[in-house]
């Protein structure tokens, strides 16, 4: 049986105060939240900082709207039970997949709930917690209570926050109310026959944290922290009155915690608690034994090891176990919101897909992105995490085929081309002028489709081109200049993993050529059937006046460029959009000194998001998701919804599902949708200040007066305003660069632009009167630097022009 009285929050922004006001509320356990008025920040703050509420409830009024996303995000939340007003309310929630021991009904007395304890809740104990009292509180538990012992006590079980039985007591009605005003240990001795307050005299006392009853009300559970200098609970000064405690999880902790307060300068515990690194590769070390672990005795002595590891995390993050049960608690109340039910009725008949049989990547599951409540901040955070593979473990892949190309050049190159792409190559070097047989094949619709992109590319990228020289005189005699130049070799990767990306190859190609890079090479992985590239990849190649192309993809082409062999020149940047392997291997040789090479950006898998409104046409948004989705399984697409309706939400919903199915990449899309999600804003900022946290690859707006919003966007690779504005249009023949920053590097980085291939260089002149102007302020400045020949630099200079006296120090 729970605490009698179940305190009722109304008011979300008093959450905290009020605990704070009346700390003995907590003795409860328990609290129900009105969910009107209440947002669901609110309530998962509630929940994760208020841990002696261990049972919290929702009200849902029936005259408040809620939509079925926000009541899953209350649940998400750590909501364990909802309390609704009647049956039909009740089968909305579990036609969302909320199981109906979550559910309580108003009886008009009551609400009954089946779910972890066992209770009906009287309305007239359901009490504001804002005026409830001392006295309430305890006026009703002792009403609750029964005894059937001769001197009127209460047996009172003490246990501590993990449960576990510390010893027995007993309560007198006299001590429950002490207990619970004061919020400690106070008992009746009944050796004494007075008021016992634990931890008086030794002192070691006990924090009160929570008061239970059991089934029949005849006996009370105290939970209690002890908080002595030794935290003894029995006079015998042991842990507990049945002795000292198993080791355990929690005695594991017990004593990490006394090891961070005092371990030895040399001990392995206190290296590991001042060495974050090694502590980090022993979690990763056991982690990874455990993985391989296989009879019973090594899983359990590997489990051991890693929990022993991941304690010590804990403890030296001052991080509690109870915060990590907490969590679990949590994670065990969330509930996934069963696909397709709720919007039946939305989905047309002749196309009605089936509902999802298992998770969302199972092969015969709806394609439909994952809601979230834009409230849900740590559902958004999870939403709007990128699917991508951790630098270290990406890298220790790389690394390896890099070393090779550098040291085996061409050897290392036909290699890795075998072993990742099956082409076996005898030179992955192909050199222009190209052979007329390599654009066969080549149609005439496309050279003129290719002709008018690159054109629209050209003019968008020769209007950036910055040629004229920047002249300021800074002072009179003082002339600072800045003039362009060209990056004279430029190495350009041109993906061809899952799909042959000509486009891409204008879109690097052409301003590279507007730029007037000296060497322009190409690098593109060679097609399993002939060993070449694509007709229309020279076509390019070709236009743009590339001198080679290297026959060859992923890292190992990356290195190829960056290093030279004996036949493919090293160039001086690399620049082109790729998968994770070759952007990890443009980041390596960016870093390497002996590469002595610059890249463009980090441009990995490619990523969309879509800000739509009820305006929005839910095909024109399916398909634009889906045009960045079949790019591969880990491209990501994210919708973020402003004020959609429910109806809006299925019809996009149902626009996928059904576009999907007729993709011919519908494997692909299917893959990158599992981690793909749609995000429910209440307003348009709320949902750009979403978009510029992602920083997007690529913005599309598909929402009422589109342009108006565009100076909300401060983060985003590329922007694609109004209805008829998709994203293929900039992937393309637009004019636009396709080669944009991904993983959120739009924060940084811009996308490819002319001024990619130029660098800068700036000069100065500066004439007698300028040195008098300037002079004393350099010296002034060298001399607190300690450099004086710097000083000198500038005073033998004024000294022959007579502007500073011969014996000036
Ligand atoms: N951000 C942008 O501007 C932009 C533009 C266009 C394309 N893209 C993205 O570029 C990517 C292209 O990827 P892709 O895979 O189709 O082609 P890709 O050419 O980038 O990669 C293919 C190469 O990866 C290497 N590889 C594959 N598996 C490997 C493994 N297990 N170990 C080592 N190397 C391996 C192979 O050498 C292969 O040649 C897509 O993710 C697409 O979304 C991004
Ligand atoms: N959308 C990609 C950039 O992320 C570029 C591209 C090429 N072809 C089709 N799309
Ligand atoms: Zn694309």
């Amino acid at each position: 049986m729970v605490f009698p009285i179940l305190p009722f929050f109304t008011n979300g922004k008093d959450l905290r105060s009020v605990v704070e006001v009346k700390p003995f509320i907590s003795l409860s356990g328990q609290a129900l939240l009105d969910l009107s008025q209440i947002e669901i920040a609110e309530a998962a703050a509630f929940v994760e900082e208020n841990t002696a509420f261990k049972f919290v409830c929702g009200l849902l009024k029936s005259d408040h709207q809620i939509s079925d996303n926000d009541i899953i995000s209350f649940v998400n939340s750590g909501i364990a039970v909802l309390f609704v007003a009647n049956e039909t309310e009740a089968t909305r929630l579990q036609d969302l997949g909320i199981p109906k021991e979550r559910v309580a009904v108003d009886s008009g007395s009551a609400y009954a709930s089946r779910f972890e304890v066992v209770q009906d809740f009287q309305k007239d104990l359901i009490i504001d917690a804002g005026s409830l009292t001392e006295t309430q509180m305890a006026q009703s538990l002792i009403s609750t209570l029964r005894t059937d012992r001769a001197d009127k006590l209460y047996t009172t079980l003490v246990v501590d926050s993990y449960e576990r039985c510390l010893g027995l007591v007993y309560s007198s009605e006299e001590s429950i109310k002490l207990a619970i005003q004061k919020q400690v240990g106070i008992y009746y001795s009944r050796s004494r026959n007075e008021i016992w307050e634990k931890g008086l005299t030794s002192g070691n006392t006990q924090k009160l944290v929570n008061i239970r009853l059991d089934c029949d009300g005849d006996a009370l559970k105290f939970v209690v922290v002890q908080e002595g200098k030794k935290s003894d609970f029995c006079h015998l000064n042991t842990a507990s009155c049945y002795g000292e405690f198993q080791s355990g999880l929690v005695g594991l902790e017990q004593l990490l915690r006394q090891r961070f307060e005092n371990a030895p300068e040399k001990s392995y515990t206190r290296r590991l608690f001042n060495d974050p690194d090694l502590l980090t590769a022993k979690i990763k070390e056991e982690a990874e034994e455990l993985t391989e672990a296989n009879t019973k005795s090594e899983i359990s002595w590997e489990a051991a090891d890693l929990f022993y590891f991941a304690m010590v995390k804990l403890v030296a993050s001052g991080v509690s176990l109870e915060a990590v049960e907490r969590n679990l608690h949590i994670k065990h109340l969330k509930v996934t919101r069963r696909q397709g039910d709720a919007k039946a009725k939305f989905i047309k008949q002749e196309t009605k897909p089936q509902p999802a049989q298992e998770t969302e990547s199972s092969l015969s599951g709806l394609i439909n992105l994952a809601v979230v409540s834009g409230k849900d901040k740590k559902g958004v955070e999870a939403a709007l995490e990128r699917p991508i593979q951790r630098t270290s473990e990406i890298m220790h892949l790389v690394n390896p085929i890099v070393e090779k190309v550098k040291s085996e050049g061409n050897k290392a190159l036909i290699e890795f081309t075998n072993k990742f792409d099956g082409v076996k190559l005898e030179n992955p070097v192909l050199e222009a002028p190209f052979p007329e047989e390599y654009l066969e094949g080549l149609t005439q619709e496309m050279r003129d489709a290719l002709d008018l992109s690159i054109e629209n590319v050209r003019k968008f990228h020769d209007a950036q081109l910055q040629k004229e020289v920047l002249q300021v005189e800074t002072q009179p005699g003082v002339l600072c200049s800045r003039f362009p130049r060209p990056i004279e070799k430029v190495g350009l990767y041109i993906p061809g993993g899952t799909a042959v990306l000509p486009s891409t190859a204008l879109m690097l190609g052409v301003p590279a050529r507007v730029a007037q890079c000296k060497e322009i090479v190409f690098a593109s992985p060679p097609r399993k059937s002939d060993g070449r590239v694509s007709p229309e990849v020279v076509y390019v190649a070709q236009k743009v006046g590339a001198s080679k192309i290297v026959l060859a993809g992923g890292a190992q082409a990356v290195a190829a460029m960056a290093y030279g062999t004996e036949t493919i020149p090293k160039v001086d940047k690399i620049l082109g959009p790729g998968n994770q392997f070759v952007t990890a291997a443009k980041m390596y040789v960016q870093n390497d000194t002996q590469a002595l090479c610059s890249i463009d950006m980090p441009a990995g898998p490619s990523e969309v998001l879509v800000v739509a409104d009820e305006h929005a046409d839910a095909d024109f948004v399916a398909s634009d998701l889906l045009s960045q989705a079949e790019h591969g399984i880990d491209s990501q697409v994210i919708l973020v919804g402003v004020s959609l309706s429910e109806q809006k939400i299925a019809e996009i919903q149902n626009a996928l599902h059904e576009q999907a199915l007729k993709l011919p990449r519908v494997d692909i899309v299917r893959k990158c949708i599992a981690h793909s999600s749609a995000v429910l804003c209440d307003s348009y900022e709320e949902a750009f200040d979403m978009s510029n946290d992602y920083a997007p690859e690529h913005l599309i707006l598909q929402i009422k007066d589109a342009a108006d919003y565009v100076p909300l966007v401060f983060n985003a690779g590329s922007v694609f305003v109004g209805a008829y504005t998709p994203e293929s249009c900039g992937d393309y023949s637009s004019g636009t660069n396709h080669t944009l920053p991904t993983y959120g590097y739009a924060r940084q980085y811009s996308g490819v632009n002319t001024g990619t291939f130029q660098k800068f260089i700036t000069a100065q002149s500066v004439t007698p009167e300028g040195l008098e102007n300037i002079g004393r302020a350099v010296m002034t400045v060298a001399k607190v630097e300690g450099l004086d020949a710097h000083r000198n630099a500038i005073k033998i200079r004024m000294q022959k022009l007579g502007q500073l006296p011969e014996n000036f120090q």
